[in-house]
């Protein structure tokens, strides 16, 4: 089955989405420190982002049922203090559409947005179609003005089929060196994926689409990690015990968001590594469209056991410990290190 219709849509949502993000961290990292500390500009671009993206894919693809599963509700805007700042996501929505220009003078009304945002409220599951949005990936990379993403994915029967993924501040060049300097070239990627058909990755000012891969070390010695930058998120002492064991020499390239799955995707590092502490439950937003983009350049992503993710079950993907992604051909020596490595830990608490 081909999802070019759905993908043209995709694409244009996520990328119209890029755009009301761009405008956003602009106005935050230009104001004073004081509201550098301010949620609410966050707020407003997650929103918006969410909004937007319900609207356009609406608006796309007019004749198909719409399912949507996304991290943002609309519950704190229904409040006394909640209707400022839903008038400034409105403004900003319409400013965006202004933009584009696509869709004539439509206008949307504040309620018209809250609909938009709520109509991400699907539970998924293993039936049918679902879009699944992360409106803003890693809030905390935006609001200190580093990477974020926006992650559109389209599950068939529980499987990721398509993904658009946004990434407005990773540049066009390899980011796989830790020391190299993201400041330099052009920045904004946006990479898209349809099942069996690989991934190819595009500036997002629009111009043409490469197809990419992902490295194809085999030499642990030679390979680069990939983590989270917020230590709250995944156990960096976990990834560096795994990463001795392998024999990887560099020092692991810390950034936000699925930015990560994308630079992988592309050969900038060889593995990614995510072990978020006990109780914390993984969102399937968090992944679906970084995982479609980096196994159809050619990777494989599964849980700490080695289980493939699972999409079909909700909300939430049900795993064993982590999340690990590399390239075929390390993922067994990645995956005893994995485990050597969680044995150890276990036996050391
Ligand atoms: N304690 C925790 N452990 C693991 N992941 C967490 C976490 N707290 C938040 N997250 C998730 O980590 C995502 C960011 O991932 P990364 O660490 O790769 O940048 C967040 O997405 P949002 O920023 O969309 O809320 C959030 O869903
Ligand atoms: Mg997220
Ligand atoms: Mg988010
Ligand atoms: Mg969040």
């Amino acid at each position: 089955m081909s999802y070019d219709k759905e993908l043209v849509a995709a694409k244009k949502a996520a990328s119209l989405s890029a755009r009301l993000c761009q405008k956003v961290q602009k106005a935050l990292l230009q104001s004073d420190v004081q509201s550098k500390s301010d949620k609410s500009p966050v707020t407003v671009a997650d929103y918006g982002s969410q909004a937007l993206v319900s609207f356009v894919l609406q608006r796309e693809l007019p004749s198909e049922t719409f399912s949507l599963v996304a991290e943002e509700d609309s519950g704190d805007l229904c409040t006394n203090e909640g209707q400022e700042i839903l008038e400034r996501i409105t403004k900003l929505v319409n400013d965006t559409l202004a933009s584009d220009g696509s869709y004539g003078v439509s206008t949307l009304s504040t309620e018209d947005v809250l609909k938009a945002i709520d109509s991400g409220k699907s539970e998924g599951g293993s039936h049918g179609r679902h879009w699944v949005l992360d409106p803003i990936d890693g809030t905390k990379g935006f609001l200190r003005g580093d990477q974020y993403a926006i992650a559109l994915g389209l599950l068939e029967e529980g499987k990721v089929v398509l993904g658009a993924l946004a990434c407005p501040n990773l540049p066009l060049s390899s980011i796989g060196s830790a020391n190299q300097s993201p400041l330099h070239g052009e920045i904004g990627c946006l990479f898209f994926a349809e099942v069996g058909t690989g991934t190819y990755m595009q500036p997002l000012n629009g111009a043409s689409a490469v197809k990419v891969q992902v490295s194809a070390i085999d030499n642990p010695e030679e390979a680069s990690f990939f983590e989270s930058y917020e230590a709250a998120h995944s156990m960096h002492d976990l990834s560096s015990s795994i990463a001795k064991k392998l024999g990887v020499k560099a020092p692991p390239v810390r950034i936000d968001s699925q930015a990560k799955y994308g630079a992988l995707a592309r050969g900038d590092g060889t593995i990614y590594l995510r072990f978020p502490r006990k109780g914390y439950r993984e969102k399937i937003w968090d992944h679906a469209a970084g995982y479609i983009v980096v196994t159809e350049a050619g990777g494989v992503a599964t849980d700490a056991a080695g289980n493939p993710l699972d999409f079909s079950k909700g909300r939430y993907l049900d795993l064993d410990t982590g999340i690990i992604v590399t390239n075929p051909k390390l993922m067994p020596s990645l995956l005893k290190a994995v485990r050597e490595s969680l044995d150890e830990k276990g036996s050391s608490l």
